[in-house]
């Protein structure tokens, strides 16, 4: 029968008057601060599961798919209490439906989910600020000692059924410095840039730069590329999150899913050249074949631009890596990876931007005694005078190295096999540094190369056949192949000009 305004009155005056003459303050640790979540709730999170374990009455028990560990945390409306400095304090643990229309900053999750302290007012100044940097500690020693990783990918459709942007599964690849297979001058440049990195907090802030660094992986398939970032990540002990741009519809969606990462992260992006337009040829080809184009196409061709700048774009990107979203966190290592670096646009690429460009080579000879302790378990063996004789001629992948070796268990065999298969493979095309091919195509299979040279010489006749086979004009036609598969999704009108 109250009017709202004089209900609201009312239990302002009646909490005002409970807080006046209440023994405690409370404090309220909510999941998310404005756009952001709010690493004090996880703090609080990870330090009361050991609470939970031992003397909630009600807890809620959680093993991640693919982990060894139970994690606990409060349950719903749950408290406990614990004693710091002899002064006591309770928490509890409130999760509340949300109303239905939430800001789109705020979208997360259907529940709001806060822990609230309870404290003596008496106690308060004494105990409160010493009592919040022992639970950022003791979380942070939880974190360290005995969380495991995770790797995360951007949900499909941009948010999940939690509507997290992200989800997330531990991460337990074996891949270490130790196996992978790379010259040890090599790794031991990249472990101390690493290193450096980590203890760099100092040194980031005095130069006025963002503690972040940037990796560009660079190197023919097989190489190691993704082997190279489960080692880093192993190394560094960080997250690993595993951005699908593809799957990213805009630049302001880059933002948020970088908004939502956490500190001490590694962000992959695999196949840069392959997940956004961004080389400059690309654009001149475009453009080329735009003034190509009959009037009513150019139109539909303008249509399609424009949608297409709803998507990423190599500004966006820019942003993401180096620009002013970029320092929305710390301690954060970007890495991209390619298959053809030429295909980048220069602006990726140009110092600064990615730190340091490291290229993942064919396999050599201390790189290939690696993969023999690996695999084979020996670190001298009769035959490695005859396998270091042909490997750098022979130019395989230590993928391809890993595949012969994994087969046999006999050293003997298995380096025989090998040596034979480097013989065989010196007469195959190369890939160059580039990503460009040298004598043909090794890197997209033997098989591809006759096949686009039929398709694109069908109907010309024998001397056409003869001179398309020069290499440049062979690299040239099968870029032109990749390009079609890589273009993002075309109309119809440019599929019929084609
Ligand atoms: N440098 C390496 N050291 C150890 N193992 C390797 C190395 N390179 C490749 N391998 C082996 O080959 C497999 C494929 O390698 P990986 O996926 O890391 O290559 P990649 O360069 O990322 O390939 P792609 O470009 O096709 O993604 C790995 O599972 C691993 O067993």
């Amino acid at each position: 029968l109250m009017p709202p305004e004089f209900r609201y009155a009312f239990s302002r005056f009646g909490r005002f008057l409970f807080d006046y003459l209440s023994w405690y303050n409370y404090f309220d640790v909510h999941e998310f601060d404005g756009i952001t979540s709010n690493e004090l709730y996880n703090c609080v999170q990870l330090h009361l599961s050991s609470s939970a374990s031992t003397s909630a009455q009600r807890a809620t028990l959680c093993r991640a798919k693919n982990s060894n560990k139970i994690t606990y945390s409060l349950a719903r409306s749950e408290k406990v209490s614990e004693k710091f400095k002899g002064a006591q304090v309770w928490w509890q643990h409130h999760i509340q439906e949300r109303a239905a229309q939430v800001s789109i900053w705020e979208r997360g999750s259907d529940e709001k989910r806060y822990y609230s302290l309870k404290i003596r007012k008496q106690d308060r100044d004494r105990v409160l600020a010493d009592y919040l940097d022992h639970i950022l500690n003791h979380a942070k020693q939880l974190q360290h000692g005995n969380r495991e990783k995770q790797l995360y990918t951007n949900a499909k459709n941009n948010y999940n059924y939690h509507r997290q942007p992200w989800e997330c599964v531990p991460f337990k690849h074996p891949s270490t410095f130790d196996t992978l297979a790379l010259d040890p001058a090599r790794k031991e440049e990249i472990t101390n840039d690493l290193q450096e990195f980590m203890r760099g907090e100092e040194f980031y802030h005095r130069v006025g730069r963002s503690w972040k660094r940037g990796y560009l992986l660079y190197g023919p398939p097989g190489t190691g590329k993704s082997s190279m970032i489960a080692a880093i990540a192993n190394f560094t002990g960080y997250d690993v999150y595993d951005l699908e741009l593809t799957e990213v519809t805009s630049n302001a969606e880059l933002r948020k899913l970088l908004i939502k990462t956490t500190n001490k992260s590694i962000i992959v992006i695999e196949d840069i050249d392959c997940s956004v337009n961004l080389s400059d040829r690309a654009k001149r080809k475009k453009e080329k074949k735009e003034s190509e184009m009959p009037s009513s196409m150019t139109a539909m061709m303008a249509k399609q631009m424009e949608e297409e700048g709803s998507r990423v774009t190599l500004s966006g990107l820019l942003n993401f890596t180096d620009g002013l979203w970029s320092c929305c966190g710390s301690e954060r290592i970007i890495i991209f990876t390619t298959n053809h670096i030429d295909r980048l646009d220069p602006a990726l690429l140009r110092s600064g931007r990615m730190d340091m460009h490291i290229f993942m080579s064919h396999c050599t000879f201390p790189a290939f005694k690696i993969l023999a302790q690996n695999y084979l378990g020996i670190s001298e063996h009769e035959l490695f005078p005859e396998v270091e004789a042909v490997i750098d001629a022979g130019m395989m992948t230590p993928a391809d190295v890993s595949e012969i070796l994994i087969k046999k268990r006999d050293p003997f065999e298995a380096l025989e096999a090998l040596i034979e298969a480097l013989k065989a493979a010196k007469d195959k095309p190369k890939v160059d540094e580039k990503g460009d091919f040298t004598e043909g195509n090794s890197g997209l299979g033997a098989t591809d190369i006759p096949e686009v040279e039929v398709k694109e010489e069908a109907g010309t006749n024998h001397a056409d056949m003869s001179s398309a086979k020069q290499p440049d004009e062979r690299i040239e036609k099968i870029d032109d192949k990749i390009d079609c598969q890589n273009e993002p999704a075309l109309n119809k009108g440019e599929e019929s000009s084609k």
